[in-house]
């Protein structure tokens, strides 16, 4: 006789379910013992980790006082909390990119950096929540905020410095903020991602000018026809090194997100207080259209003028 296949033996001699018992007369449910563990897990969550407890909520959601009754406050209290989280991570994912490419490990580097990216392709997106703000509503909590403004981030701050936006004079503004200042010089003193690429650049034998290599890296990188060169070298022949030529674009294409995200802010401000000053001392839309014209990587720009010539 063939013996019955596994699927087809009749289990009801061993499987209490297939023998038609209730899940509780079969003993698969102990009530009681279930009950007991729900206890104990809730006891445990007293004593350790649930949800609320992981995420430090209750720090995290009691951190919105608005200074007003004014509805459209919490808005822009959270909107400004969100993106500073978001910067929190950018900064992460940035230095552990930067220190990827210190170790010659561009696949790495690659995907932080298009982390990096996504974030900040959110933060635009937000700007749209935040232009639901009309100049009114702006205007009945603006006087509130005093000379507070998003000139005082030091985490922004932190970013531009790791971009290579090496801008010292920056740093006065957190004259009240020793902590701040003293985390803003520490960067201010670190290579930028720029400067570690290009160092990468070097070791896989590009002619990086030394002039370069050995500038002084507390200050911003500013156009150096040497190495629009090596770039020309590079756009000419991706093949010849297709990791390279893609850290490249990667570059390219965090600019491109970082100027938008400057783009969006200034539309912003403009639709929302027009030309008034800045609560934080500057001009106000002028200032942000001037930052536009800074650019973090200026040869990769430079050479796009010379492929096909
Ligand atoms: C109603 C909304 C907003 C207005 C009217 C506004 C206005 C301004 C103005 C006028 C400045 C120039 C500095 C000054 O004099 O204050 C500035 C700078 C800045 N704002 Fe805003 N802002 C708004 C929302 C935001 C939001 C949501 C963020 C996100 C965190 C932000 C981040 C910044 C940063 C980082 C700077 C410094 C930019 C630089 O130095 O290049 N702002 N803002
Ligand atoms: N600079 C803004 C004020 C402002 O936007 C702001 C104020 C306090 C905390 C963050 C702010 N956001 C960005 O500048 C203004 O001039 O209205």
């Amino acid at each position: 006789m063939s013996p019955v296949a596994p699927d087809q033996q009749d289990r009801s001699a061993t499987d209490p379910l297939a023998a038609n018992l209730r899940p509780v007369e079969a003993g698969l449910i102990d009530t009681a013992a279930d009950v007991e563990e729900a206890a104990d897990s809730g006891r445990a969550l007293i004593r350790d980790l649930d949800y609320a407890g992981y995420l430090h909520l209750q720090r995290l959601l009691s951190a919105q006082e608005p200074l007003t009754d004014h509805h459209d406050e919490l808005l822009f209290i959270v909107i400004h909390q969100a993106t500073e989280l978001w910067l929190k991570l950018v900064v992460h994912e940035m230095r552990s990119a930067q220190e990827h490419l210190r170790a010659d490990e561009i696949g790495p580097a690659l995907k932080r950096l298009a982390r990096v990216k996504h974030v900040l392709r959110q933060l635009i997106d937000q700007w749209a929540v935040l232009a639901t703000l009309t100049p009114s509503e702006y205007a009945e909590f603006r006087g509130k905020l005093g000379r507070s403004s998003g000139f005082q981030s030091v985490q922004y701050r932190e970013l531009e410095f790791l971009l290579g936006n090496k801008n010292k004079a920056m740093i006065a503004v957190f004259d009240h903020d020793q902590a701040a200042a003293d985390r803003l010089r520490a960067t201010l003193a670190e290579p930028s991602l720029y400067d570690d690429f290009l160092d990468l650049l070097a070791r896989r034998g590009y002619d990086v000018p030394d002039r370069v290599l050995q500038r002084d890296r507390t200050a911003p990188h500013t156009l150096d026809d040497g190495v629009t060169a090596v770039f020309g070298r590079i756009y000419g022949a991706p093949e010849s090194q297709w990791d390279v030529y893609e850290t490249c674009e990667e570059l390219v294409d965090l600019e491109d997100s970082f100027q938008t995200w400057r783009f969006r802010h200034l539309k912003t401000v403009e639709r929302i207080i027009g030309f008034k000053p800045g609560t934080g001392g500057s001009s106000g839309v002028p200032f942000l259209r001037r930052a536009l014209d800074l650019t973090f990587f200026p040869e990769l720009y430079a050479v796009r003028a010379d492929i096909g010539n």
